[in-house]
């Protein structure tokens, strides 16, 4: 544990600091300061609050003298609001707004509890592994003996790490079992009675947060990079993304006549990105972001085949929320030893529902007219589960009278479209994607009992070479995985697309083009 966080000046027991250095207490004068803190070092990458597990020593205020519960105010001095709020509301705000963070809160009469807890888990949990092994697994902690599956621990065990909300000392380590639990257990009370997200966005100024040069920000820099297919998501800051992603879904929503404010498409943006864990390779919001750009510009190219203008905005929102909370693994892992999740979802379409669940409970709080459409959101969110790849192309072979929902097609083209960007950006998500696959491999083995946890080496953490023949000295398998995965996925869905909507003929020379830079390098 870095840091403890403690928040309107504490008591702090002497007890708490035979585990814990007094030096390394910040101590934040509002609930305002604390936040802004959070999404400070969470956009700048200081710290992303999934390696280590973090603390909020939080001192409820004495007096409180309000009849209504805080969500329900509106209040002109809503960062006063915002400190008045007690201890448990405050647990709850904290995860409904950074939800893959591992970050407790406790009151100070609990504080020296919750270390000593947090600080027994902290060794396990600093190997990425083990982490992500613990979000799948919910009650794995990473020892060196296989791994069987949910079903097969006995029940007292098998929630060892459920916590469910326990307001003055939840040791909240992530998981994907209680991120899915809080956001069904919300829906089910309608618990407007702890506070909205909307105090925060009332009482901060989040477009402060979003940290890019000015110079850039005054000329079209960045509209003239979403507007193209040469868009390289891989080489943008957290703030770029978030900044892109805002000049997108701004000009859809205004185009759909779907009212947000900016303040409040910022604070959906930051929850989406906290919503991903920015420690995966491949499926994080860097990701999220390239496949929404890509659904927009197939929408754009596609514009005159749709019927309501709305449909390219829900489309957009399906795609930067589609792989909300992923693991960085995937559904044969998720079933395969068996996870309290894939058990919830019968093992059907694992993650894609798992998304559309976590992601649901975001739109509703943040931006509940999209769920008008909520089958639109479904819809489009399972299409992306490669193991419905064949029948969509099946589809698309059969002729008009059968031809899959265009807006699936959209998404689905756009999730697997890195393949058919510029060959010098197609390479990077190679690298990123094979890393991904390499660590799932590592893991397996581990989970397996066939090696141990502490000798795992993460690959990928250096900067990525820049050109393409550098990145294939460090990488020599991707021209093979390329290869392999255009010949049995992608090639038939661009020529499919080809064939339905001229429009798209790009994306099938496209593929065809590094398709055959692959070959030449596999020769
Ligand atoms: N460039 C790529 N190379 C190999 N596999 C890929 C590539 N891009 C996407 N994929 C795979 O396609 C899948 C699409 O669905 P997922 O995002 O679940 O996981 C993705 C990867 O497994």
């Amino acid at each position: 544990m870095k840091t403890i966080f403690a928040v309107n000046g504490p008591d702090l027991c002497p007890e708490l600091f035979s585990y814990f250095p007094k030096s390394n207490v910040v101590h934040f004068d509002s609930v305002a300061d604390l936040l802004l803190h959070l999404y400070t070092n969470r956009i700048s990458g200081a710290n992303t609050y999934e390696r280590t597990l973090s603390l909020v020593i939080h001192q409820q205020p004495k007096r409180r003298g309000r009849s209504k519960p805080v969500g329900l105010q509106s209040s002109p001095a809503s960062d006063a609001v915002l400190n008045k709020i007690t201890t448990a509301e405050l647990s709850h705000l904290i995860q409904k707004q950074f939800p893959t963070f591992s970050l407790s809160v406790t009151t100070p009469t609990d504080a020296s509890k919750a270390v000593a807890h947090l600080l027994e888990r902290e060794q396990l949990y600093s190997n990425r592994l083990v982490r992500v092994a613990t979000w799948m697994y919910n009650d794995y902690v990473g020892s060196n003996e296989p791994y069987t599956g949910h079903e097969s621990r006995p029940a007292a065990h098998s929630h060892a790490n459920h916590d469910s909300y326990s307001p003055t000392c939840s040791a909240n380590v992530y998981t994907m079992l209680s991120h899915l639990t809080r956001v069904r257990k919300r829906r089910k009370d309608q618990d407007s009675s702890f506070p909205s997200s909307k105090l925060i966005s009332s009482a901060l100024d989040l477009r402060k947060l979003i940290n890019i040069p000015k110079d850039k920000l005054s000329s079209d820099h960045y509209w003239n990079l979403i507007s193209t297919w040469d868009f390289c998501a891989t080489s943008l800051s957290t703030s770029e993304l978030i900044w892109c992603s805002f000049l997108i879904l701004k000009k859809v929503a205004q185009d759909a006549g779907f009212e947000i404010s900016d303040n409040n498409l910022f604070l959906f943006l930051l929850t989406v990105e906290t919503s991903y864990h920015q420690g995966n390779k491949f499926h994080n919001f860097r990701h999220a972001v390239d496949v929404m750009q890509a659904t927009w510009q197939l929408c754009c190219q596609l514009e005159a085949r749709f019927k309501k203008s709305s449909s390219i905005l829900l489309v957009c929102v399906a795609a930067i929320g589609h792989d909300v909370g992923h693991p960085g693994t995937n559904n044969a892992l998720m079933c395969d030893p068996l996870s309290p999740v894939a058990q919830l979802y019968n093992k059907s379409s694992v993650l894609e529902n798992f998304h559309t669940e976590i992601f649901s409970d975001l739109l509703q709080e943040h931006w509940p007219q999209i769920l008008e459409e909520q089958s639109i959101l479904s819809d489009t969110i399972l299409a992306t589960d490669m193991a419905l790849h064949s029948q969509y192309v099946e589809q698309m072979d059969a002729g008009p009278s059968e031809q899959p929902n265009l807006l699936a097609l959209v998404i689905k083209a756009a999730d697997i479209s890195n393949v058919t960007r510029p060959l010098h950006i197609s390479t990077k998500w190679a690298v990123l994607i094979t890393c991904e696959f390499n660590e799932c491999a590592a893991l397996l083995k581990r989970i397996k009992g066939n090696d141990t946890y502490e000798s795992y080496m993460p690959e990928c953490e250096e900067p990525m070479p820049d050109c393409v023949e550098s990145i294939l000295i460090k990488y020599p398998s991707i021209p093979q995985g390329q290869l392999m995965f255009i010949n049995a996925f992608a090639e038939c869905l661009f020529a499919g697309l080809a064939e339905c909507f001229q429009e798209l003929k790009f994306l099938h020379n496209n593929v065809k083009a590094n398709k055959k830079f692959w070959e030449g390098k596999c020769k």
